[in-house]
């Protein structure tokens, strides 16, 4: 059953369009990811689903409560130095009329509670910001860039938590640049190009949409301009002498007969990825590797 349900969502700074028509619904229960590149109006949608942006036109309809029922973490959380875990929950559960359960939430998140926050690393800042969207026990979190400048361990740490969140039947809109996260956690997303939706589907999905076989991993000197012709051919990128080409049918013969096996080395045939999917669907890669 749909929890949020956003229809031909648009909103504009004056003269500045941020989304330009967003529809989609997310159900009760799922985590609902939110993709796109810088500037497509993802933060801008999800801030009009929280309520602290106004649409210019469209409907949002949230079968929640969005001061007591809907928590929100939003990017680049900040607060004074010397606030100890404790206290900055303590304040912030305050606010509500019936706030979570502060020690389940220091366990869940493994925080300390008498760490001041500038003794906090990056991934536990990002753990308080989560417990503070928490900290109100919403039936909706929102979650915005949630990992971005996180360690590989730090952002694991982070799923797992959102994992445990989603478990007690938290509905999770995540916003994220990182497929990988996608792929992790989100049951289904939907990819903003341009304050558009270009798909709305499980990660999966999005990939079998994206028309996209497989892909070949190889590193050459030669001039690869030849390969896009191909029909097989959907993608050629390079980073240095590495060459991806994604494509159907039989890719590594149709790719072989404009570059001798002689030419290339380290071969490898992938299945596709959330990465070249959303490539794919939008021109454009997600973003800079994190
Ligand atoms: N308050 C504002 N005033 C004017 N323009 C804005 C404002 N907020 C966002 N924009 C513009 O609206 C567009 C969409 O921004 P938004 O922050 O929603 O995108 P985003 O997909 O979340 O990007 P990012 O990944 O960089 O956070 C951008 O072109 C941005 O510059």
């Amino acid at each position: 059953m749909a929890i949020i349900t956003v229809d031909h969502l648009h909103k504009a700074y004056g003269d500045r369009v941020a989304v330009e028509d967003v529809s989609f619904s997310v159900d009760e229960g799922e985590i609902f990811g939110i993709v796109g590149r810088n500037g497509a109006g993802k933060t801008t949608t999800v801030e009009c689903i929280a309520g602290l942006r106004t649409p210019t036109s469209g409907t949002i309809r949230v079968d929640a409560d969005l001061k007591e029922e809907v928590g929100v973490q939003l990017q680049d959380c900040s607060l004074p130095d010397k606030i100890r875990v404790r206290e900055a929950l303590g304040l912030f559960a305050s606010f509500y009329a019936r706030p979570a359960d502060l020690g389940r939430l220091l366990d869940e998140t493994g925080l300390d509670p008498d760490a001041p926050f500038a003794k906090l690393s990056g991934g536990q800042r990002q753990r308080l910001s989560i417990a503070l969207a928490l900290v109100g026990d919403p039936k909706i979190a929102i979650l915005d860039e949630l990992t971005t400048g996180l360690d590989p361990r730090a952002r694991r740490e982070t799923w797992d938590l959102i994992e445990r969140i989603r478990a007690r039947g938290v509905t999770v809109l995540l916003v994220t640049h990182f497929m990988a996260e996608v792929e992790r956690l989100c049951d289904r997303v939907a990819l903003l190009h341009a304050g558009r939706v270009r798909a709305v589907d499980t990660p999966a999905g999005l990939i079998a949409r994206a028309g996209l076989g497989q892909r070949l991993v190889f590193r050459t000197s030669e001039p690869i301009d030849g390969l896009r012709d191909l029909p097989e051919v959907t993608s050629v990128t390079s980073a240095g002498d590495e060459v991806t080409v994604t494509g159907a049918g039989d890719l590594p013969a149709a790719v072989l007969t404009r570059l001798p096996a002689s030419r290339i080395s380290g071969l490898r045939v992938e299945r596709a990825s959330l990465d070249d999917a959303f490539l794919a669907l939008t021109g454009q890669p997600p973003a800079e590797r994190p």
